[in-house]
């Protein structure tokens, strides 16, 4: 097809969108959010954009945009500019750091110079100006006069939703209580960042004793990354982490898709891997006649029990919350469960070690067990349907052409996602084919999958013992 009649659909598509958001919208008499104000979860405005048909309006602009960025970009300047995207995160690993977010907060919508900003932040006042300029131009914070900066949409997501003072006099406990966007974003561009740089060396070297993970070559380490965390000297990066989990990956489509009430009363959650402990609390708090199980290793447990005391105590009072330290390459000491959830484990592990933590599972599952899994299902980049498409509620749309069938950077999230864990842990995002080899090599069946209804990332896959 001729370029020019390519670039006429694109557009078309993003024209179509947009009226889908209008009447949206118009019909509901509220106004989309603005990129200009800060975000407001509380805001009816924005739960509409769950919305079925503003969903996919968005997912159709995110992807006909980068499209036709990328038909008439000038592709020498793309592939240069895209080589030098690292600084875009380790600008926003800066700006969380130093609290920016929250000064330009207390600052109000005119902002604050940049001079200010960098005189209390104890830095120099014109690499803050260039790097908040960077992000600006970006769409993350607005210059709203020459080196006058204020909060937009996109900055104020990293606010930790304390006073500056409080940040500054507890540093260890700046992350505490907050969403967990900052968290990630720290976490991603601290970690995440320094051990992608040596994607290239992890994966050229020879395999064998030698051969390391990027994670260990930046990090100059033998051990792997929860193991490295369980340090004393990690213990920030270890916290950062599990306040990461909370908010970057929300996690209330757990409550659809498997029918949890059906479980019986008292039957047993066990949460493998839980960390924080939040999802199991989640579903504990909207099925209470379930007790939950708490594993994971022992500086997360520390931290989950501390979580289920000040969020859930009259679960802990009935004695229906447990939590134990467990290593889940290690047989499962719960031998009665009535679900085994692992959620975000399986893309922590490379295929032969996530058979062995299913199969410690299996070993210890009932015939009525059933396995859970939360993980992003990895949509295929290709048209051609794949062999698990008939299981129940695994198929999913593609995007109509032009559009790449997987809705290109609209979807990025789960590619980004995918390199990450193998950077960092050797890990991998499967898609549906991927996860039912494993599964089947350790002796599940998967019988349903859940995509979430309400736009969330992460799919629930539901097996059973074979
Ligand atoms: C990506 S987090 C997921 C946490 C939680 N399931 C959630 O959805 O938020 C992975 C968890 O696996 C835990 N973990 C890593 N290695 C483990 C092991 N060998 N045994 C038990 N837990 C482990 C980590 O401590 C961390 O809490």
């Amino acid at each position: 097809m001729h370029p020019i009649s390519t670039l006429r659909q694109l557009s078309n598509i993003i024209s179509d969108a947009v009226d889908d958001i209008e009447r949206t919208y118009g019909a509901s008499g509220k106004a989309l959010p603005s990129i200009d104000q800060p975000f407001n979860q509380n805001d009816s405005a924005e739960a509409l954009l769950k919305d079925a048909v503003i969903s996919s309006a968005t997912k159709n602009i995110m992807a006909a945009a980068a499209q036709l960025s990328a038909t008439v970009c000038d592709p020498r300047r793309g592939a240069v500019n895209m080589s030098k995207s690292f600084l875009l995160s380790s600008c926003l690993r800066v700006a969380s750091e130093l609290d920016v977010v929250e000064l330009l907060r207390e600052a109000g919508p005119k902002g604050a110079n940049a001079a200010d900003i960098a005189a209390v932040c104890k830095v120099d006042a014109g690499i803050m100006a260039r790097i908040l300029r960077l992000l600006a131009t970006h769409h993350v914070f607005q210059e709203v006069a020459p080196g006058v900066f204020a909060n937009n949409r996109l900055s104020s997501v990293l606010d930790k939703g304390k006073s500056t003072s409080a940040l500054r006099s507890n540093p260890a406990d700046r992350l505490t209580g907050s969403s967990g966007v900052a968290a990630m974003a720290e976490h991603s561009a601290d970690l995440g960042a320094k051990s992608a740089a040596y994607l290239l060396e992890a994966m050229t070297t020879t395999p064998g004793e030698d051969s390391k993970l990027a994670f260990n070559i930046a990090f100059d380490t033998t051990e792997p990354l929860y193991m490295w965390m369980q340090e004393p000297q990690n213990r920030l990066p270890a916290d950062r982490f599990s306040v990461a989990m909370t908010g970057a990956e929300p996690a209330e489509n757990i409550l659809q898709g498997f029918d949890w009430s059906k479980l019986p009363s008292g039957g047993r959650v066990v949460d493998v891997g839980g960390g924080i402990g939040h999802v199991s609390l989640m579903i504990a708090k909207r099925y209470p006649h379930l007790r939950a199980v708490n594993q994971d290793l022992g500086q997360a447990i520390e931290i989950s029990k501390a979580h289920w005391k000040e969020t859930f105590p009259e679960h802990l009072e009935k004695g229906l919350a447990e939590f134990q330290v467990h290593d889940f390459f290690a047989p499962q000491p719960v031998k009665d469960a009535a679900v085994f959830l692992l959620r975000g484990i399986l893309h922590n592990w490379p295929d032969a070690q996530a058979v062995v933590i299913l199969r410690s599972l299996r070993s210890a599952a009932l015939p009525s067990t059933r396995l859970v899994i939360g993980e992003r299902i990895l949509p295929l980049a290709s048209r051609v349907g794949s062999k698990t498409d008939n299981i129940p509620g695994a198929s999913r749309p593609t995007a109509k052409a032009p559009l790449l069938p997987n809705w290109g950077p609209a979807t990025a999230d789960s590619y980004l996602y995918d390199l990450s864990m193998q950077t960092l842990l050797g890990g991998v995002e499967r898609t549906l084919d991927g996860f039912q080899e494993v599964l089947a090599e350790a002796g599940w069946l998967l019988v349903e999958v859940h995509h979430s209804q309400v736009g969330l990332p992460m799919s629930q896959l539901v097996a059973a013992p074979i």
